[in-house]
């Protein structure tokens, strides 16, 4: 990999006078796999329109492959991309579809006839090749889609929200399917996704937007298990890290519901008394017999998925948390267990965001 695939340098945006993309750097190495994510309205979907070129920056500069491609074409940009709505031609058979940006470009029959049947091998869809879109099913349309952006073969893939017409089973397959094309086929692609897993599971790398800025860009890993601040903390992860109120009480020590707990930090620069915000992954508590440091907790609910159990729970402040519990005796919805911690888990945030453990 070198560092050339696809360079976002300042780029901003506005709506009218409204300034919704404020200035985001980026470097997207040639042949990775990009994963945009964010609450609604961050931005994913309009910074993937920028690079597409269908929608124009306000400002700053975008490289693709080392060439200067903010002020082209969509089409002279190297880049082909698939939506969410596959936006096929009704009227035309799968192989027109296909076939529709090429003839456009003026190549070849033989040429197009050759990627035509190379793109469908690869994505099992040769059967279907004389049908019209209307006689297939939601995943068969979304690999045409695929198909016709695979034909055109660009420098880099982007795929807005591809999958969320799908049902959850037809997902699931089909995230597969992409991931093995990425591998098959090495071209950089970038991706916008709500679905949490389908971030984890494609993604070389996860950029976390908020607000039109970029809060964390970094391996599916490093944002889950290092998250740059309380924001990113909060977003990955499904269900999300439970972020509790809590007082600084100095010497490494925080009260969290009327407990405290010891955290791994020094603490310079806060005060005694300062609100902070103590975090703990669902996975990272173990209920306990109370001997070790704990937090007493009612389970309002308990979720049971075969393998493990998700208890939402209560603190005695009235604060909500999750917790994963896998195997031990059965616990039931309105009994009080302990929860203890994880030692090396212990998340601190200061009250700006600032991650401190
Ligand atoms: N054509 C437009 N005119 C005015 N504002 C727009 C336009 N398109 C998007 N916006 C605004 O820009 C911001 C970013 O929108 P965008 O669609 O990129 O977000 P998103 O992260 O893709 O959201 P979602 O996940 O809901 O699709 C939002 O505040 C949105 O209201």
């Amino acid at each position: 990999m070198n560092e050339t695939g696809v360079v976002l340098t300042d780029i901003r945006k506005n709506f009218g006078s409204v300034e919704v993309i404020h200035g985001i750097d980026l470097r997207i190495a040639e042949g990775s796999f990009v994963v945009f994510v964010g609450p609604s309205g961050c931005g994913k979907s309009t910074l993937l329109r920028m690079i597409a070129g269908l929608e124009e920056v306000t400002d700053g500069e975008i490289e693709i492959k080392g060439r200067n491609v903010t002020d082209l074409d969509p089409s002279d940009r190297g880049i082909a991309m698939v939506f969410q709505s596959y936006a096929l031609y009704p009227h035309m058979s799968v192989r027109e579809n296909l076939a529709f940006g090429l003839k456009m470009a003026r190549t070849e029959t033989v040429e197009i006839d050759a990627r035509v049947k190379a793109a469908s091998a690869i994505l099992k869809i040769d059967h279907l090749l004389d049908r019209r879109p209307g006689q297939l099913s939601g995943g068969q349309r979304q690999r045409v889609a695929i198909g016709r952006a695979i034909v055109r073969k660009p420098d880099v893939f982007l795929f807005d929200e591809p999958l969320s017409n799908l049902d959850a089973e037809l997902r699931v397959s089909m995230r597969i399917e992409i991931a093995r094309l990425h591998r098959e086929l090495g071209n950089t692609m970038i991706y916008v996704t709500h679905d949490q897993t389908e971030a984890m599971t494609l993604a070389d790398k996860i950029v976390v937007l908020r607000d039109g800025r970029i809060e964390q860009a970094g391996t599916p890993r490093e944002v889950y298990e290092n998250p740059a601040n309380i924001f990113v903390a909060g977003f990955i992860g499904s269900p999300r890290m439970n972020l509790l109120d809590a007082v600084w009480l100095g010497n490494g020590r925080v009260r969290v519901a009327g407990n405290e707990m010891s955290v791994p930090v020094a603490g310079e620069g806060l005060q005694i008394g300062e609100k902070v915000s103590f975090g703990a992954r669902p996975e990272h508590l173990f209920v306990t017999d109370g001997g070790q440091e704990h937090i007493p907790a009612k389970v309002d609910f308990a979720e049971y998925l075969g393998g493990t159990q998700y208890l939402y729970c209560q603190l005695a402040d009235g604060q909500p948390l999750i917790a994963e519990y896998r195997s031990g005796p059965e616990i039931n919805a309105g009994s009080t267990i302990a929860l203890s911690v994880d030692d090396n888990q212990r998340r601190l945030f200061a009250a700006d965001g600032r991650r401190l453990s």
